[in-house]
């Protein structure tokens, strides 16, 4: 069977084509593929392109795949199919050619000579003729890409440019230095320090971003079932690197929001019950919020067959723990936050018994929350040799001993009750299976970890207690910057142990355009974000995709606000924006709430954003930024952002001491962050009264 490749490129025109066509054209790729000889296909020369590589393949009367056809070379790449005409012109200017640099195919449209400007800025001056071309930048383009004087400019013609060139390209313009930008360009070539043939570079590593070649009919199946899903198919090689290869233990990735962790965590389950596990053995996907575990379900089941579903259990991390400990202790439990009024009259009654008094209260919580639940914490003996990390007000042992009392009893007279917060069900459940370690009822070979940012220290000691070390354990995906709920976790202090090699970042933003990662990123750069493992995360991340820069308004009143909101939405709708590729997201659900009811006035279809949600649904999303985590959207609106709501205005002022204050506060710009990069296209951010000065 000859080599047939398809680019990415080819998916995206054939998703545009008529349904009789696309039936035409996977007949057509079948016969390429079975009887590359055979006189049923139709293939010739395009004429008028400028490539002799260029090929067109007839699919019917008025439809015609471009084709790329080396000399020599028994190898097909399909690049393009649309009518004929269209087809033609397309291929016209486009040159394909194997990068010796790079070791990379490159696609690139030759362009009129340019002359030099006198007075032009050179965007890249810094680097020389030659520096430029290592990075494979075409010989040909660099009068073009001597005339760029600024981002917006290259951003303008870098459909031009080869793509894993304009990538780094972009890495320069972001300061990375030249020595790391070419370390990456090269990666291909340094496998294969030879002349590469067209076979080769089609099938290199880094080739993986835009070409798959063809291995079987359900592949091919699969990728024409969603062409438009280019995550399905075409994985960036630091992606790929990360789905198949086999670890000798924890892999920890971290990554701004939109560069495909999830993606990555979706794949690397695939591979895991596909190649890397033994038979049998299960999976498990894990996630701090239960939206995102539902939507992982989801798509997981589009992308394995049920065999493989069947060894790969996704479920939140509360939920699991919950139904652990509800079936090692045969008990119902009974979920609390620390504001019910049950848990409020515990620690009531509490402060009363052990002799404290009510201004007491606050300081005894946050004991409990930040020391003894933080560190999970069992024992009065552990109490004592437990450092109390940012803890001001200084104790002597006899206050401890009389902390430590109450905070037992609170903890007892909760678990007769069948009380839980939710640290206390992943501990009760943690514990549970350290004591039976031969009752295991849930074993796991391994285990993925999505928003891993967000885990409580006790999570991760439940998932360590689940999976036993071994290769291929545990696989964490996460990202500082978007935690919203937890404190900061050190994975080395769970019992998780990563080594140099298992760490790695993703720097690719595939979700949101540059505008938006740049001002998503405004709202929180003066601060710093750790590694989840002690350390702290420095890396940048860049979007290859442009757009609108997000628009910030303030109003009088919110009435004028909710006018200019319902004005967008329509003229989003209008302009082509499916109702639930848009959402409206505030800090409080009554807010979100107001939202839906002022759409329903306006008669837009609008629905409250769960944590069932399907991608099915067609109504416009109305809900917290909270529950907007792990989403995308092509339109966002983050609406009522006022001085009182973000950081709310009642919770700060009940805070206790300045780091608590702070910590909050950062928290709060993340969840900024998390909602600003939920969108794909477009940011509306607005207020009312007096904007937060998060904002600014
Ligand atoms: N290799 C790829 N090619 C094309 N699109 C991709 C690729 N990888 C990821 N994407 C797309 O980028 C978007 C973001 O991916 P994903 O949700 O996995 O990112 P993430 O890092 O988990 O984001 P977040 O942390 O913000 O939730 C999705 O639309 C996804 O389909």
């Amino acid at each position: 069977m000859s080599l047939v490749a398809i680019q990415d490129t080819f998916l995206e025109s054939f998703s545009k084509l008529p349904k009789v066509e696309q039936k035409r054209t996977r007949k057509m790729i079948d016969l390429l593929r079975t009887q590359p000889d055979s006189n049923g296909l139709n293939l010739e020369r395009c004429k008028g392109s400028l490539d002799s590589k260029v090929y067109s393949i007839r699919v019917s009367q008025h439809y015609r795949v471009v084709a790329i056809r080396p000399e020599h070379e028994d190898v097909t790449l399909l690049v393009w199919v649309d009518h004929h005409d269209e087809a033609y012109r397309w291929a016209e200017r486009k040159r394909f050619d194997v990068n010796q640099k790079t070791g990379l195919l490159q696609m690139w449209t030759s362009v009129e000579k340019t002359p030099l400007t006198e007075e032009s800025f050179d965007l890249f001056a810094a680097y020389t003729d030659i520096q430029l071309l290592e990075l494979g930048v075409p010989e040909e383009l660099l009068p073009l890409l001597r005339n760029m004087g600024t981002e917006a400019e290259f951003a303008q013609h870098q459909k031009v440019f080869p793509a894993d060139v304009v990538e780094y390209l972009y890495f320069l313009i972001h300061d990375d230095p030249y020595e790391d930008v070419l370390e990456l360009a090269q990666e291909s070539k340094r496998a294969k320090p030879k002349k590469l043939t067209f076979a080769e570079a089609v099938s290199s590593p880094g080739a993986s971003r835009h070409i798959a070649i063809i291995t079987s009919d359900e592949q091919l199946t699969e990728m024409l079932d969603q062409p438009l899903d280019r995550w399905r198919t075409f994985l960036h090689p630091s992606q790929k690197e990360l789905v198949e290869k086999s670890y000798k233990g924890p892999v920890r990735v971290l990554g701004g929001a939109g560069t495909g962790k999830t993606v990555v965590a979706m794949h690397r389950a695939r591979q895991l019950v596909r190649t890397l596990l033994p038979k049998n053995e299960k999976v498990l996907v894990t996630t701090y919020t239960v939206t995102l575990a539902n939507n992982i379900r989801e798509i997981l089941t589009t992308m394995c067959t049920a065999e493989e579903m069947e060894r790969i259990d996704v479920q939140s991390i509360d939920s699991l723990a919950k139904e652990i400990v509800e079936k090692a202790y045969g008990i119902r439990v009974r979920r609390v936050s620390s504001d019910d009024t049950k848990v409020k009259a515990i620690w009531k009654q509490a402060v009363a018994e052990f002799g404290w008094n009510d201004e007491d209260l606050p300081f005894l919580k946050n004991e409990y929350e930040r020391v003894i639940q933080q560190n999970g914490v069992e024992t009065w003996e552990q109490y004592l040799d437990t450092t109390r990390v940012g803890r001001k007000k200084r104790i002597s042992r006899a206050e401890r001993k009389k902390i430590w009392d109450t905070i037992a009893w609170v903890r007892l007279t909760m678990e007769q009750k069948y009380l839980f917060e939710y640290t206390d069900v992943l501990r009760k459940a943690r514990i549970w299976l350290e004591e039976n370690p031969d009752r295991y009822t849930y074993v796991y070979r391994s285990a993925i970890v999505d928003e891993a940012q967000d885990f409580h220290p006790e999570g991760f000691k439940l998932i360590r207690a689940l999976v036993p070390e071994n290769n291929n354990d545990l696989f964490m995906v996460g990202d500082a910057h978007q935690r919203i709920y937890s404190r900061r976790v050190v994975l080395g202090r769970c019992g998780i142990n990563i080594r140099g090699q298992r760490s790695k970042r993703l720097r690719i933003n595939y979700r949101t355009t540059e505008q938006i990662r740049k001002k998503a990123m405004e709202f929180i750069q003066h601060l710093s974000f750790d590694d989840l493992d002690g350390g702290k995360d420095q890396g940048k991340d860049i979007s290859l995709l442009a757009g609108a820069v997000p628009e910030i308004q303030n109003f009088a009143m919110a009435k004028q606000e909710k006018a200019f909101v319902v004005e967008k939405v329509k003229e989003l709708i209008d302009t082509g924006f499916k109702p639930n590729e848009i959402a409206i997201l505030a800090r409080f659900n009554h807010i979100a709430e107001g939202y839906l009811k002022e759409l329903g006035k306006h008669r837009i279809q609008a629905k409250k954003l769960s944590p069932n949600m399907t991608k099915a649904e067609a109504e416009v999303q109305c809900g917290t930024m909270h529950n907007s985590k792990g989403l995308e959207f092509r339109a966002v609106f983050l609406v009522e952002i006022n001085e009182e709501h973000v950081p709310p205005e009642w919770v700060i002022e009940k805070m206790e001491d300045e780091e608590e204050k702070n910590e909050f506060i950062k928290q709060e710009r993340s969840l900024i962050y998390v909602a600003t990069t939920r969108a794909r296209e477009k940011v509306f951010i607005s207020s009312c009264g007096t904007p937060s000065k998060l904002l600014f």
